[in-house]
């Protein structure tokens, strides 16, 4: 057993010119103590700590090292676990002693170098060092050799202890090897900048080496029991992140958050510290699981390890509090006793030749041609692995949550049961009393026809006593059967309310109750009635709890209702949007089926401003046999024609969509028609204005009589052009409404088809409507099936109460009357018999006869 290694480490001043004493005090430090100082010197009692090392301002990383490490790491060698951390607040100079600086190396690359130094001095020995370097961040372990290897989980297993599962793991056989590892972990670790600490860490770092070492000539020496052994040691260099006040640190947003995280882990590791600190006995339970670092640090702390710990602290009054709080983590730490063992495994002799061999084949195979795809290979299982140890842990879980979900299954069916049980036990010694009642009245039904009949037990005499000559145990009997039953007694408590005889007749109809009818009843405790409340504390609380879980039930139903009135609202709400929606559709639909009507009037117009033109114009031509004349009523025709056919079009267009297309091809037709007689027309009409104008040419010279004609033909050409401008219009126009009527036709398709669909969604939602309305009208039923049953329940409750009520007061009735026969038959016994003694006095043969009868 031996002590945890404690040290004390003062960083200089933040600025050197800074003084450290501001409201007078300072840290004072004198060999192995520190202790707190007022500015004129005298020390502050209780302020003052001893430790193993306490280093000063002055002191260099060198120092550090040598003192407080070298020893450790170099039984690491010797195959002793070995963990060195640094513990303290932010910017104390934790990562300035565990890495230092360029010019003067830290913690972890002189114990670097010297463990290389110091195994290539034992030759007798071959050694197998792996590295890894990692990180905790937010209570999540991250790689920092890799960075894909993030979230890593931590898992125990007998061979390998406490283990992080997936770390990549490098093997080395040189210092430098791993100086350039570590530089290149230190790019992936988290820093950030706070109030305190340009480059502060924000997570916890460990650094690890596991050394493994065996006698080189351990084959050879055929000793296998004990130089065949193996040491396995690991070795743990950890920079933790500094406690830190947020005031101090200013840290929000992301270091706020990364700001708990650490304090919250310090905080279990000086939870740790603190138990490990009080003696074994008072020790109890450890709570090492209760953060990633003191689950990782679990073997240093308490365990098998040689341990340091180097606590830094800021010299500034400033933060006065918090080296407090750091030297009294140091000295809680220095009560911690370890137990460390050299770790030797008697293994295979070749385990570690062969591993080793491997591994350099690997790192050959690595080096050659197919080192990339052996690489990505390698990495490749490394995520499978970490993948399928992830997905195990993830259904562990599950099965847990699981398990947990099916036991309370069965809790609560447990429960059920029970209450079942309870109800149906309510219901059926509900139903029993009721029998029993039932029964009672059947058996003073029949006492009353005994007692009516000549074959009477009981004869009443003169004063209604029953005699108890024919049956005399009868009584007796019954009583004492009567009285068997446990706390019972039909007496009553007092006999101030003793019912006289007139009572008793009108009480009992002249009869006595039969005891047995009432030894019928359960075995219930009269007396445990209460004198206020009658109803038995058995069935009051089975109903108490029937009563609850119907309130139980009630609530659910009515959470359930309500829950179904909220959709049905929300439902509604979105069935009223709907409806508003289809509504504005039907109003839009209803504007694009009256665009055909509005077009037929726009047509229509069209043809009365054409009819109008086409008889201005045929009222400029001479006779409608004239060439124009024809001209114009072949124009005119085809024009009417034309809009007829567009007008019917659009009829049917409006009618029914179908036919207007199939009719199409008709009216095409009729076009190519009618277009066919206007050129013949204009052909004739063209061939007539050749032959008049040869004519002119032809009789000109001979006479001036046939200028007119030539004027005529003039004309006619100038009016034909017109008219062709005409037509061409038209049948411009005629082609526009043909497109726009196609165009519209296309809208009120597509018009159609959202209208069908909001019409199937609106009937699709109605549904839904209608079956959370069943749903609510069903559950509200429940509700009232429920309610009516409470009510039931309560009111057979009541009546119960009711009757218990009665049948205890007419016991008790009963215990008055009967107590006051059996004074009856008492002074009529005595009676009797002084009446014999004095018989038998008067005469013996008289009182002998009459004894005899
Ligand atoms: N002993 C020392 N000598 C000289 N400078 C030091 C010493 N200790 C710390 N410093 C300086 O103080 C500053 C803070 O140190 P460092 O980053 O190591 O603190 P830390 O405790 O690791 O802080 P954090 O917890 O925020 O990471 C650095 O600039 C560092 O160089």
């Amino acid at each position: 057993m031996e002590k945890i290694c404690v040290a004390i480490r003062v960083r200089p001043p933040v600025t050197a010119s800074e003084d450290t004493t501001i409201n007078g005090t300072h840290w004072k430090v004198e060999e192995n103590r520190i202790s707190l100082h007022k500015s004129h010197g005298s020390p502050i009692s209780g302020v003052s700590y001893a430790f193993d090392h306490v280093f000063d301002e002055s002191c260099t990383n060198s120092r550090v090292y040598e003192l407080l490490t070298k020893d450790l790491i170099l039984a690491a060698v010797d195959g002793f676990n070995g963990t060195v951390f640094a513990y303290g607040q932010t910017s104390s100079g934790k990562t300035f002693t565990m890495n230092g600086t360029q010019n003067d190396g830290g913690i972890i690359h002189r114990a670097v170098k010297d463990i290389f130094e110091k195994i290539h001095m034992i030759s007798e020995r071959e050694f197998l060092i792996r590295v890894s370097y990692m990180e905790i961040y937010n209570e999540e372990i991250n790689d920092l050799f890799a960075v894909e290897n993030q979230k890593l989980p931590i898992h125990e297993s007998l061979e390998r202890g406490v283990f992080v599962a997936g770390l990549k793991e490098e093997i080395v056989s040189n210092g430098e090897q791993v100086l350039k590892l570590i530089e290149g972990g230190e790019v992936n670790r988290h820093f950030g900048e706070t109030n305190m600490n340009a480059r502060s860490s924000r997570s916890h770092t460990i650094f690890r080496m596991v050394i493994e070492s065996k006698r080189k000539d351990a084959n050879s020496s055929g000793d296998y029991s004990t130089t065949d052994a193996v040491r396995v040691s690991v070795l743990n260099l950890v920079d933790l992140a500094g406690s830190e006040r947020i005031a101090k640190t200013g840290a929000g947003g992301v270091r706020l958050k990364e700001g708990k995280y650490i304090n919250k882990s310090l905080m279990i590791l000086g939870n740790v510290i603190n138990k490990l600190s009080e003696g074994a006995k008072q020790r109890g339970h450890i709570p090492y699981r209760d953060s990633k670092l003191t689950r990782i640090l679990q073997p240093a702390l308490g365990g098998n390890a040689k341990t340091s710990i180097i606590c830094t602290v800021a010299p500034e009054e400033l933060h006065i509090e918090e080296t407090k709080g750091t030297l009294q983590f140091a000295s809680r730490a220095k009560r911690i006793t370890n137990c460390a063992q050299v770790n030797e495994i008697l293994s295979d002799a070749a385990l570690l030749k062969r591993q080793k061999l491997e591994i350099e084949e690997l790192r050959k195979k690595l080096q050659g041609s197919r080192a990339e795809v052996l690489e990505q290979e390698i990495l490749k299982l490394r995520n499978d692995m970490l993948k399928y140890e992830l997905e195990r842990e993830k259904l562990e879980m599950e099965l847990k949550e699981e398990r947990k979900s099916h036991k309370e299954r069965d809790q609560c069916i447990k429960e059920q049961q029970v209450k079942i049980d309870n109800l149906s036990t309510g219901a059926s010694s509900s139903d029993s009393d009721r029998n029993s009642i039932q029964e009672q009245h059947d058996g003073r039904q029949i006492l009353k026809e005994e007692l009516s009949g000549s074959n009477s037990v009981f004869k009443s005499d003169v004063f209604g006593t029953p005699t108890f000559k024919a049956d005399s145990n009868a009584f007796v009997g019954k009583r004492s059967n009567y009285s068997r039953l446990p706390d019972f007694s039909p007496l009553p408590d007092n006999y101030t309310n003793v019912a006289d005889e007139d009572t008793w007749l009108k009480m009992n109809k002249g009869f006595i109750a039969d005891l047995d009818s009432i030894q019928m009843t359960p075995a219930r405790k009269v007396q445990s009635f209460p004198s206020g409340d009658v109803t038995p504390g058995y069935s009051t609380e089975n109903y108490k709890v029937e009563v609850e879980t119907l309130k139980r039930q009630l609530e659910l139903v009515l959470e359930e209702k309500n829950e179904l009135e909220k959709k049905h609202v929300e439902q509604s709400q979105l069935n009223d949007h709907l409806m508003g929606e289809i509504s504005e559709l039907k109003h839009e639909a209803v504007l694009i089926r009256e665009i055909p009507q509005r077009l037929c009037e726009s047509m229509a117009s069209c043809r009365d401003i054409y009819k109008d033109v086409m008889l201005t114009l045929q009222s400029f031509a001479p006779d409608e046999d004239s060439s124009i004349g024809k001209f114009l009523s072949t124009t005119s025709e085809i024009g009417f024609t034309l809009f007829s056919n567009l007008e019917k079009r659009v009829a049917l267009a409006m009618d029914d969509h179908k036919s207007f297309n199939e009719n199409d091809s008709l009216v095409q037709e009729n076009c190519k028609v009618l277009s066919e007689r206007l050129k013949s027309t204009i052909t004739s009409l063209a061939s007539a204005e050749k032959i008049a104008v040869q004519n002119k040419e032809e009789k000109n010279p001979i006479c001036g009589s046939t200028y007119k004609e030539c004027t005529l033909g003039e004309e006619s050409a100038s009016w034909k052009e017109k008219l062709g401008d005409e037509l061409g219009a038209i049948k411009e126009k005629l082609q526009a409404l043909e497109k726009e009527l196609e165009h519209n036709n296309q809208l009120l398709k597509d018009s159609g088809e959202r209208h069908d669909n909001m019409e199937r969604d609106y009937w699709v939602l109605k549904e839904e409507r209608d079956s959370l309305l069943d749903k609510v009208s069903e559950s509200s039923q429940n509700l009232a099936t429920v309610a009516v049953q409470k009510e039931n329940i309560l009111k057979d409750l009541n009546i119960e109460a009711e009757r218990r009520k009665n049948l205890e007061k007419e016991i008790k009735q009963f215990s008055v009357a009967f107590a006051s026969r059996q004074r009856s038959f008492t002074s009529f016994q005595g009676e009797f018999l002084s009446k014999v003694e004095k018989l038998r006095a008067q005469s013996p043969i008289a009182a002998s006869e009459s004894l005899g009868c």
